[in-house]
Order: structure tokens, then sequence, then C-alpha cells
């Protein structure tokens, strides 16, 4: 059996459509445009492509976009500053703080410093206690992101086993709040895991956010399994010429395809829906702050 593959080019693409719908109500109805706001510290390579890639969704659909880039030796209270400022700007709803940052900066400093009403992240360590209390929180993009295309995908999500593979902050840690939000049994395996290969076969939902290259194998999957594979990982690609690179993802996708029932590709798949959640939680932030009636569909 060849797994279905879970589209999230096209998942994207229809929640940035209910996105821009939305906003185009604000505007009309209510007179305001929700503004997200992105901080780079730094010049790199990577972070630029993401950070312009932001700003031209963000104004395709129809929010503004402030884009704040700063050199890499900026000093902590330069930042504190900047942030300061954003956070009293009544039309910025959303903020951003492209990570990681330069080494000499603190980054649950910088972060906590941001309202928490406009961290459009879900990193400050308000939303991360609101998270984790089950209490409304704005929820960190990437795994809202996969918690919508596993709801498609599955339906109901109660009772199934969901395995995590990664305990960041930025990513297993707040995808597995939301899975046991929905009533999974979670487990959330580490570099610290024994026999992670049988952890991981007992996976009705398999998440995989590790950071290395084709690193799940084909015989760690239940027969059947929904894999969202985080993982973004360049690789040498001599085979497209001299110095060139490819995405792969943390799963070994050719092997896995032929077991699981579902499986997100690398590039095509969480990564898009990351982006496209970061304007759906910008809406959310400014539909709260106004009063206005939230977006539904868009939030965990
Ligand atoms: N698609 C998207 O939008 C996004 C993609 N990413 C990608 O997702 C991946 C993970 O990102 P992030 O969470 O920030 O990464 P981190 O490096 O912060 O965390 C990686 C996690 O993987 C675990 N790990 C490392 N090696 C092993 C191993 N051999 N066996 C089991 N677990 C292991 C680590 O365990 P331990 O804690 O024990 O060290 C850690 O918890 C990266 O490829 C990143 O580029 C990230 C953010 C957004
Ligand atoms: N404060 C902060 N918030 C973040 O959400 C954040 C961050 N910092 N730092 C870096 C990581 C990484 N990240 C990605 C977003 C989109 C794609 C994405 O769209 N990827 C495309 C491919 C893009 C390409 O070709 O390079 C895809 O997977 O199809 C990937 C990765 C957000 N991050």
């Amino acid at each position: 059996m060849t797994a279905t593959l879970i589209d999230g080019t096209a998942f994207a693409a229809t929640v940035r459509e209910k996105v821009a719908a939305h906003v185009a109500r604000l505007k009309e109805v209510q007179g305001v445009t929700p503004g997200l706001a992105v901080v780079l510290v730094g010049d790199d390579p990577a972070s630029e492509v993401y950070v312009r890639s932001k700003g031209k969704q963000t104004v395709g659909v129809g929010m503004n976009s402030y884009e704040h880039r700063l050199p890499a030796e900026t000093s902590e209270t330069e930042l504190l500053d900047l942030i300061a400022r954003l956070n009293a700007d009544k039309d910025v709803h959303g903020i951003l703080v492209q990570l990681p940052l330069p080494s000499h900066l603190d980054e649950s400093l910088v972060i906590n410093a941001i309202d928490p009403a406009k961290d459009v992240d879900g990193f400050h360590i308000s939303n991360v206690g609101r998270l984790g209390t089950g209490q409304k929180a704005m929820v960190p993009c990437t795994p809202l992101g996969c918690l919508m295309m596993l709801r498609d995908q599955l339906g109901n999500l109660s009772g199934l086993n969901a395995v995590v593979i990664g305990r960041s902050n930025i990513v297993g840690k707040p995808m597995a709040q939301l899975l046991l939000g929905d009533s999974c049994t979670v487990t959330i395996a580490h570099s610290r895991t024994k026999d992670l290969p049988d952890v991981a076969r007992r996976a009705d939902i398999l998440v995989a956010a590790v950071g290395r290259p084709n690193f799940v194998q084909g015989d760690w999957i239940k027969p059947g399994a929904t894999v969202i594979d985080v993982g973004i990982n360049r690789i040498p690609a001599p085979e497209k010429g001299e110095g060139k690179t490819r995405l792969v993802g943390d799963v070994d996708f050719v092997a896995a395809r032929e077991v699981a029932g579902a499986i997100t590709p690398v590039p095509g798949g969480v990564g898009p829906m990351t982006i496209a959640c970061l304007l759906a939680n910008t809406l959310t932030a400014c539909c709260r702050a106004h009063g206005f009636a939230e977006p539904e569909g868009l939030t965990a």
C-alpha cells in the first residue's frame, strides 16, 4: 500500500484563503487591518528567505507587514527597545522575532519581552503556560499546522497513540500538548529514549521533529500510521550539479510511504502550513485585541 500524501502546500492555500476572506471583512466592517511585525537580527541566509516569504504572504492575505532588519551586532537593549515600541504600536497585532538569535542575545529574555497578546509564535512563557493548562493561548505555528493536518486527515484523534520525536520548546513540547488536548495518548521521545524504533512502532500518529535527515526508518512505522515530518534539512545534491543542495525531512520518505497510511512530504508539508498558521495567529491576535469574533477553524 502506498500512503496518502498530505498536501501541505494545498492545505496552506486554503488556510490563507480563509484568513484573507476574514481580513477583507475586518477592513470593510471594522476599518481595521491586522499587522504583523517580523524582526530579523543578523543576516543568516536561510532566515532571510523565510522572512521574505512571510512578508510576501502577509501582504498577500491583505494584512500589513512590517519588517525590521537589525545588524548582527545589535545590543540586547536596542532589541528590547524595538520590542517595546512594537508592543505599544496599535497597528501591530503580531510580533515575531526570527530564531535563532546571535549568541550574545538571550532568547528567553527577548521572547518574554513581547506582549503575550502579540506573541504570534506562542513562545512567551505565559502562552506556554496557558497551552499547558488548557487556557486560551497563542499556539506555536508549526505544531498548530501539524494539528490541523492531522484533524483533517483523521477526524477525531481521541484515544490514538501519538509519538512525538523531539522535545524542543518550539516544536516537540507544544506538539505533545496539542495532541494531549485532543485526547491522544502521548509519548515524547528524544536523544535519550531507549529502543526508539519500538516506541515509534506503537504510534498511530508519528511526528518527527529531530533535525536529522532521513532519520526515521521505514520499519519504525506502524502499518497505516499517519506520519508528520517536521524536519527541514538541507543536504548536498550532487545529482543536481556541483555545490547544489536539496531539502529532506527527518523521515526516510521513500521507505515510509510504503508502510504509512498517510504522510507529509518535505518540502510541501509542514513548512507551508507553518507560515499559513502565522497569518492565522496574527488575525486571531487582532480579533482578540479588538474584541471581535475570532475566525473559526484557525485556532487550536
Ligand atoms: N517545518 C517547519 O516549519 C519547521 C521545521 N523545523 C525543523 O524541525 C526539526 C526540529 O527542530 P527543533 O525542534 O527546533 O530542533 P532541536 O534541535 O531544538 O530539537 C531536536 C530534538 O530532537 C532530539 N534528537 C536529536 N537526536 C536524536 C536522536 N538520535 N534520537 C532521538 N531524538 C533525537 C533532541 O533530543 P534531546 O532533547 O535529547 O537533545 C531534541 O529534542 C529541524 O529539522 C528544524 O529545521 C523547525 C521549526 C519549524
Ligand atoms: N520565531 C521563529 N518562528 C518560526 O516559526 C521559525 C523561526 N523563528 N526560525 C526558523 C524556523 C523554521 N521555519 C520554517 C518555516 C517555513 C518553512 C517552509 O516554508 N518550508 C518550505 C520550503 C522552503 C525552502 O525551499 O527553503 C517547505 O517545507 O515546503 C520552513 C521552516 C520557521 N521557523
